[in-house]
């Protein structure tokens, strides 16, 4: 199959990597990490040493035929450029899936096209140390969903390709405990400095615990249905309590955080529905002063 991985940095580069060994992948990427990747391949680093892999990576899909699938591993916050951009290439067998954190992105890929997409979440960790290298901490599970023919597919592609793989018939809901997980654990690691296991213990805990109620209470007014959310995010901040969560790291490099699609979205569509997050509400205000370095303080 001829599959088009669209925004392959670390999670893009890890997954078009591996889907490589039964299928035609092309990752596309932004210039230094194509160029790197085209001149030296990828240098995976992993628990079971360190592997070159050679690979095709582009910087642009101009005149590019329809890919069997294309798969989007861009930052939440370039979601909708992708749909843009790959519309223009797409057929209508052309599977175009997902893998992202935060919410709205199954609208901006998916939906947008007018038929049934397929949208992901993965518990994979993945950090791309330089262009062209990147280190996987960990396999991770990935699910795909709604629970369709193009979900089951890619299911089986990943399967087939060697990965940790589900079809889940509550995508929605993995979807959601996911951007609870990161609005209740990542803002809360920028604004202390430290890593996942800082909200197991006070005073961020009661914080943590207040942002994933409010979330809850959004995506249950939304249909959404969760099995104990608080439950769910202590378990990942306790299986992840070493890590320096995306958001942490992002603000340290100064690169753009997901906030606005992991928190804004929660405080955006709660507004909608007159929900109070007051907690998410001032996080949100907080990592947005942060990201923009706020002069007047
Ligand atoms: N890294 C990880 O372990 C995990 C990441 N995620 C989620 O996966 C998504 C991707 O995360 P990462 O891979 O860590 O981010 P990343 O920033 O390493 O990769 C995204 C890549 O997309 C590229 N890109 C964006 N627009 C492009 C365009 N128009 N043309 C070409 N390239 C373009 C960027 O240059 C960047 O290299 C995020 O939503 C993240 O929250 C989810 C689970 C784990
Ligand atoms: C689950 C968690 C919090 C792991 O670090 C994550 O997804 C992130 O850092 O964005």
């Amino acid at each position: 199959m001829n599959i088009l991985v669209y925004g392959a940095g670390a999670i893009g580069s890890a997954i078009g990597e591996k889907l490589s060994g039964q299928h035609d992948v092309t990752l596309v990427s932004r210039k230094p990490h194509a160029d790197a990747i085209s001149s030296n391949g990828l240098l995976v680093c992993s628990s079971k040493g360190k592997e070159r892999v050679f690979l095709k990576c582009v910087t642009s899909i101009d005149g590019m035929e329809p890919p069997d699938v294309i798969i989007v591993t861009t930052k939440a916050y370039d979601s909708k450029h992708a749909g843009d951009d790959i519309s223009r290439i797409i057929d209508d067998n052309t599977i175009i899936a997902s893998i992202q954190n935060g919410l709205g992105n199954y609208e901006h890929i998916s939906r947008r096209f007018g038929r049934k997409g397929v949208v992901g979440t993965t518990t994979m960790g993945v950090t791309m140390t330089r262009p062209g290298e990147i280190v996987l901490a960990g396999e991770g599970v990935t699910s795909f969903g709604p629970y369709d023919d193009a979900a089951e597919k890619i299911t089986d592609i990943f399967i087939k390709s060697g990965f940790e793989a589900r079809t889940s018939s509550r995508i929605f809901s993995d979807i959601w405990m996911k951007a609870i997980a990161n609005a209740s654990i990542n803002p809360i690691t920028v604004i202390s400095g430290k890593t996942n296991g800082c909200i197991l213990y006070e005073p961020y805990m009661s914080l943590a615990k207040e942002a994933c109620y409010e979330a809850a209470a959004v995506a249950e007014a939304e249909g959404v249905m969760l099995d104990d959310p608080w439950k769910a995010v202590r378990d990942i901040a306790e299986k992840t309590s070493s890590n320096k969560s995306s958001m942490l790291q992002d603000i340290e490099k100064g690169r753009k955080t997901e906030i606005n699609q992991i928190t804004g979205e929660i405080v955006r569509r709660a507004g909608g529905i007159g929900i109070p997050v007051p907690i998410n509400s001032a996080l949100l205000e907080l990592i947005r002063s942060m990201e923009k370095k706020d002069k007047r303080l």
